[in-house]
């Protein structure tokens, strides 16, 4: 049977990604509170958070009476750590000029997170990418502000855009650092029976 598949995400950049795989899917994002606890280490954060927004799409298509046998929900999360603080999005301008000027001349991960369930199981898997940026000057980081781009972004940056020109080194999955891992995406999808 045809499964169909929902992608637990309002990112254009994720559903870009899945039809760049060829999987057809539905969106409905997920609308859950992505702050950390006490003492949670980036990994758990990020684990947990992608399993949160499937769960809380199961949820949303149960009350609504559209989950069936053949539904597989996605759901992914992204941050950045950096000595072994979470960096989400910036909360604002001051925010995002903390966090770049942190980053500048540093090695941080990126850490994301695919989480896929269906009305039986959930399997969840962190996939981490290490980026290294060149050093950045107070000018280089305002200017980046004004172009719009690190608004919504995971540390502030978007490495398939305009950050790319920080970026000296990666090592590890650059799908992964714009929100979905392609290679561990589809194992994970062929595990749910969704491609083979
Ligand atoms: C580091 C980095 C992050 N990002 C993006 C990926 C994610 O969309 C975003 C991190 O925020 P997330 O909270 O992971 O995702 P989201 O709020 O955009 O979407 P949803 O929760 O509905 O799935 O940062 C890039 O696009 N490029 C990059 O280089």
């Amino acid at each position: 049977m045809t499964k169909s598949v929902v992608l637990a995400s309002a990112s254009p950049r994720r559903t870009a990604l899945l039809k760049q795989m060829n999987i057809a899917h539905t969106i409905q994002p997920a609308d859950i509170d992505e702050s950390p606890r006490l003492n949670e280490t980036p990994l758990s954060l990020v684990s947990r958070l992608a399993a949160e927004k499937g769960l809380a799409v199961k949820a949303k298509l149960a009350s609504k009476q559209t989950l069936t046998d053949d539904t597989v929900i996605l759901a992914s999360d992204t941050l950045i750590a950096f000595n072994g603080q979470s960096v989400g999005k910036p909360e604002n301008k001051a925010d995002a000029k903390r966090i770049l000027t942190m980053l500048s001349g540093n090695t941080h991960e990126v850490l994301t997170a695919i989480s896929v369930l269906n009305n039986t199981r959930q399997q969840t898997q962190v996939i981490t990418t290490s980026v290294t940026f060149a050093a950045l000057t107070n000018e280089q980081i305002t200017a980046y502000w004004e172009t719009g781009e690190p608004a919504d972004k995971a540390g502030s940056y978007a490495i398939q855009g305009i950050g790319g020109e920080f970026v000296v080194s990666i090592n590890g999955s650059a799908s992964a650092v714009i929100g979905l891992p392609l290679y561990e995406t589809r194992q994970l999808l062929n595990e749910f029976g969704v491609v083979s």
